[in-house]
């Protein structure tokens, strides 16, 4: 759980960081906010062995596909006007919307047990691993065959196990140290100087060297 801001010590590393199964989690379930899919909005986040993100993807139309004239039905008589036909997996998008070479010996994090044409895809990726959080569809039989294909290709899944239920974004929280920065150093040298004259613009910066040199004026290049 994070700190409230006001009791952090600003001088020593945090403890309450979010730890990477729940970072990749969290991204995930942030990339999942985009999904316009009513009743479940799904996303897969790529990770590699080092940790870094290489591909995000939530369940959507396809690109060109509007998604205010195809149907988010489910229960229409007619297959034509539900959206199964139509929707892009979350798992397919995160994995053709990779920015590496491929996902090889990757890690997927997901918010449901892929279906059997993601577990597909997943096998043929090279992804090794899946995280996921809800198997809410784990007595039907795409979820079934999803895990029979799984384990023929020995590809790991585990429910994911979050350190925190709740992870809150506060988009105003950058400014919660605003009075807790250190007063700026009255003494400053004249290197310190130098360097603000080259970032900051000419006149006013140069007068104040200048008179910090006591008259004496550094040469001109
Ligand atoms: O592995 C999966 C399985 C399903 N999805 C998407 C497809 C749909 O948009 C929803 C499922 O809708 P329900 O109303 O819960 O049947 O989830 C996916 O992205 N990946």
């Amino acid at each position: 759980m994070e700190s409230p801001a006001n009791t952090r010590d600003i001088n020593r590393k945090r403890e309450d960081y979010l730890e990477w199964p729940d970072y990749f989690m969290a991204t995930a379930f942030l990339a999942a906010k985009r999904s316009k899919d009513p009743c479940s909005q799904v996303s897969a986040c790529i990770v590699n062995e080092d940790n870094v993100i290489v591909g995000i993807g939530y369940n959507g139309m396809p690109k060109k596909c509007s998604d205010d004239e195809f149907p988010w039905f489910k229960g229409s008589k007619s297959d034509l006007d539900n959206k199964y036909l139509y929707v892009c997996h979350a798992e397919l998008n995160a994995i053709l919307n990779k920015n590496s070479v491929d996902v090889r010996n990757c890690t997927m994090f997901v918010g449901l047990f892929p279906c059997n044409e993601c577990a597909k895809v997943i096998i043929q990726s090279g992804v090794k691993q899946i995280i996921y959080m809800s198997d809410k569809h784990g007595m039907k039989q795409s979820t079934i065959a999803s895990k029979r294909m799984l384990d023929a290709a020995g590809i790991k899944y585990k429910q994911f196990a979050p350190k925190n239920r709740k992870i809150i974004i506060d988009f105003d929280e950058i400014n919660w140290n605003d009075q807790n920065q250190l007063p700026t150093s009255p003494v400053m040298d004249n290197t310190a100087k130098l360097e603000k004259m080259s970032l900051s613009n000419g006149l006013r910066t140069r007068l104040d060297l200048e008179h910090s040199f006591n008259g004496h004026k550094p040469q001109e290049s």
